[in-house]
């Protein structure tokens, strides 16, 4: 199921790029399935891994279809990974913040590789572009985006403070937003 998880992101991603570069979009859901593997071996969570942005990014995706190609529950958990787009960028993420502590672990799981990919991203590339790299998202401020990253963190501390994925979580919003 992985692999056909894999070839099925990769076609739905094709010619998407993560934003302001030109790495290819699948990076991203790859780099997710490989941290959700350090904390699970359940393969339809692993799935739901690298399928967590293709409701919300890739055309004629839908909950029903991954229902049918993969399960209802991989369905579920993508759906749960899922922002309503016609909210505006506060509503989403104030929503993310809020439902997250209180979401089924695995949808945890694969929010909090989510994130921690997203901010290795950030370390990575922030010494190299500067202050030009909040220009790239759609929230534009610096701290703004850090109340975002740290909201996910404090919503997770309790359940997730053992886990070494969420430690370095923990340290690369240390050193990149203080
Ligand atoms: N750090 C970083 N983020 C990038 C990059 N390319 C795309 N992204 C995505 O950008 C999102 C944050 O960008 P914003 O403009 O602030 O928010 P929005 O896309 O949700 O409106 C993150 O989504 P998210 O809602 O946090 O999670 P998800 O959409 O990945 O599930 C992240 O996945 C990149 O090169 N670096």
């Amino acid at each position: 199921m992985i692999d056909r998880a894999v070839e099925f992101a990769t076609k739905a991603h094709e010619g998407q790029f993560r934003k302001g570069t030109r790495r290819p979009y699948i990076v991203h859901p790859i780099e997710v399935k490989d941290i959700v593997s350090t904390m699970t071996r359940d393969e339809e969570v692993i799935s739901a891994a690298v399928l967590h942005d293709t409701i919300e990014d890739c055309q004629g995706v839908t909950r029903e279809v991954l229902a049918l190609e993969f399960s209802p529950r991989v369905a579920a958990m993508v759906a749960g990974e899922s922002e309503d787009k016609s909210k505006t960028w506060l509503e989403r993420k104030s929503a993310t913040i809020q439902s997250i502590g209180s979401a089924p672990r695995e949808v945890q799981m694969i929010g909090l590789a989510d994130k921690l990919s997203n901010m290795r991203d950030i370390d990575r590339d922030y010494p190299k572009v500067g202050e030009e790299l909040w220009n790239r998202f759609r929230m534009k401020d610096k701290k703004m985006i850090g109340w975002y990253y740290k909201g996910i963190r404090d919503a997770l501390a309790k359940d997730f403070q053992k886990e070494s994925v969420f430690q370095e979580y923990c340290r690369l919003i240390q050193k990149n937003f203080g």
